[in-house]
């Protein structure tokens, strides 16, 4: 059972209509390219988002710009209520890259507490880091592995630790990037329950990444992206309803097409 009460002073609820991440013509420049191409998007609070499309089309940018770790950035993009990468969002996101930082020669414990004394340092907090520890190990499913060191762990296990670290300051929005990458259909699985529960228990808001269109099915909404811009922004009913298809996948081959037909169009008219 998960216990998400934290000890720490909950943040300021954000109003329930404004939504977790507001982009308005956002551009991003990377080695001389512009790889997000004028964005305009929301993501709602307390939901699912997948933000989904092929290798290199800007996933982990987007998500980088989100978070305020990406140079480069233009346009307006405000995360729960302010500007991306203003100093008081930083322990309100959680975010885990595709390369975890996971120290091998530690267990899963030593790792949470080595990111908890730096999240929450300081003799005094020793309780409520043991508690937060103890929680995060917890919400992933990983107590009864807490001493086991993180070197001799599966693909999946360690995904789940980079998860706990992310889930240490009880974060309001969780930025994923494609965090079921080589695991096994059972892992995955596994993986979607516990954003489900994190989304549903917790209210918290998670963007999730991924290159595997049949985990779009998973989300409440989906962004689609393409070559650094966002081909459809919608619910995977609508989707497949607009689209007249069955699966998201056929979805967006169907949207490629059509945008790759009003290119040419337009190349024509010019
Ligand atoms: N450090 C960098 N300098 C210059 N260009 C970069 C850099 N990192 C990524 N890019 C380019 O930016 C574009 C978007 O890359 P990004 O990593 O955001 O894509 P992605 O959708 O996350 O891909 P993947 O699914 O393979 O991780 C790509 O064309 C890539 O070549």
């Amino acid at each position: 059972m998960m216990n998400y009460e934290s000890t720490r002073t909950d943040p300021p609820e954000p109003a329930p209509e404004e939504p977790a991440v507001r982009a308005e013509a956002l551009n991003v420049v990377r080695g001389g390219r512009q790889v997000l191409r004028d964005l305009s998007f929301t993501v709602p609070h307390g939901q699912i988002t997948g933000l989904l499309g092929p290798s290199g089309c800007g996933k982990t940018t987007l998500m980088r710009s989100i978070v305020g770790t990406q140079a480069k950035v233009t346009g307006t993009l405000d995360v729960l209520g302010r500007p991306a990468g203003d100093a008081a969002l930083r322990s309100r996101i959680g975010y885990v890259t595709q390369d975890p930082s996971v120290y091998d020669d530690l267990t899963i414990r030593q790792n949470l507490h080595y990111f908890a004394a730096i999240l929450d340092p300081g003799r005094a907090a020793a309780e409520r880091r043991h508690n937060n520890v103890a929680r995060a190990i917890a919400d992933v499913d990983l107590t009864s592995h807490a001493d086991a060191l993180a070197g001799n762990l599966s693909g999946g296990q360690r995904s789940r630790v980079s998860l706990a670290v992310a889930l240490l300051g009880t974060p309001e929005l969780l930025v994923l990037d494609e965090p079921t990458v080589g695991l096994d259909p059972v892992l995955r699985r596994d993986l979607w329950n516990l954003f489900h529960r994190i989304a549903d228990e917790r209210g918290a808001t998670l963007l999730v990444s991924s290159h595997v269109m049949d985990e779009a099915e998973r989300c409440h909404r989906l962004l689609l992206m393409r070559d650094g811009e966002i081909l459809a922004d919608d619910t995977p009913e609508a989707l497949r309803s607009s689209t007249r298809t069955d699966t998201v996948e056929a979805a967006f081959l169907h949207l490629v097409d059509q945008a790759a037909a009003t290119g040419t169009r337009k190349e024509t008219v010019r």
